[in-house]
């Protein structure tokens, strides 16, 4: 039997080749807001952060917030409603969004970081003309339907370009950004609210990841029979979307996770934020946690 200090050495030598591959490289990671609970959970994700950039690799963090607008909008006595998965967000709602992401959220992440040692900056997308969005033209294919619906969800924005610049300037003084997925039209003047996964998936490819992982709250993309779906290709996520086995939130997760593979990134998936460290062991050993989507 392997003792207790050689288990330990070997989880070590274990993450040399993980080093090795992702030494200097980008790795974009969401965090989503029903993943950021428990302190604890809290505080492990902010070590596991900055170890990531204290080894020489470069995780650039996208929040989500969902759960903590909800409670926000509770106490003002205003009603949530999601389709598929995106706030509905009129102009209210869009202010308290930006309140919750870009403030209170954004401030405790990066709080965290820096009490582990790292050197975290928070961002929305308007700094540094980060996140450049337009108003989302929604479409719904619900099965039922021949042609998809059109709806106005509001404020609800989409990537149109992303400005790598401020993230290229923090890497070069080995600053780790925490990104709040509120983005802004300059000419327009408005802010609209974004889903955090889609902007995690839009830095991916502006970035060139070498990996995008999504933190959430289930082991991983379920089957119809709750079963962990360990890898899924293109198609086979298509087939679960249509059957509704991947409804609500899980949508844009998956879809944001096919485009970035499709543009490049070698390596999406999606995790269990509730697993404490889960990010170290997707990154840097052998038990991969979750799902990984595949090129075809
Ligand atoms: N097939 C599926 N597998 C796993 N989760 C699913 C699936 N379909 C829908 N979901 C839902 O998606 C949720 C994750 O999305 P969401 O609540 O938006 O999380 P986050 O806050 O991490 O972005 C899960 O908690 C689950 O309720
Ligand atoms: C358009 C839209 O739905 N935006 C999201 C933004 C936050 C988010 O994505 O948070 P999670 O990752 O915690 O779900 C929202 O308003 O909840």
């Amino acid at each position: 039997m392997m003792k207790h200090s050689e288990a330990r050495a070997a989880t070590l030598v274990e993450a040399l080749p993980y080093l090795q591959r992702f030494a200097d490289k980008t790795i974009v990671i969401k965090y989503g807001g029903n993943a950021m609970v428990e302190e604890e959970l809290k505080a492990s994700f902010a070590s596991d952060i900055t170890l990531l950039k204290q080894v020489g690799i470069n995780p650039v963090v996208i929040h989500g917030g969902g759960p903590q607008i909800g409670k926000l909008l509770a106490k003002i006595g205003k009603e949530a409603k999601f389709i598929d998965g995106m706030r509905v967000t009129d102009s209210e709602t869009m202010d308290i969004v930006e309140m919750v992401l870009a403030g209170l959220v954004n401030k405790e992440i990066v709080g965290n970081v820096n009490k582990a040692g790292g050197k975290a900056i928070g961002l929305s997308g308007k700094d540094g003309g980060l996140i450049c969005a337009r108003k989302m033209q929604f479409e719904r294919n619900a099965p039922e339907m021949d042609v998809p619906e059109i709806i106005d969800l509001g404020h609800v924005g989409k990537v149109h370009s992303i400005n790598t610049e401020i993230l290229n300037l923090l890497d070069t003084d080995r600053f780790i950004p925490v990104i709040a997925p509120v983005g802004y039209h300059k000419e327009a003047g408005q802010s609209y609210n974004i889903n955090a996964d889609l902007v995690a998936g839009a830095i991916a490819q502006a970035l060139g990841a070498a990996k995008l992982v999504l933190l959430t709250d289930v082991a991983g993309v379920l089957d119809k029979d709750k079963e962990l779906c360990s890898k899924l290709s293109p198609a086979e996520t298509r087939a679960l979307i249509a059957d509704g086995t991947i409804a609500g939130g899980m949508i844009p997760k998956v879809t944001c996770c096919l485009d970035a593979v499709a543009a490049g990134v070698k390596q999406a998936h999606i995790i269990d934020g509730r697993v404490p460290h889960a990010l170290l062991l997707e990154i840097l050993t052998d038990d991969g946690v979750g799902t990984v989507f595949s090129e075809e």
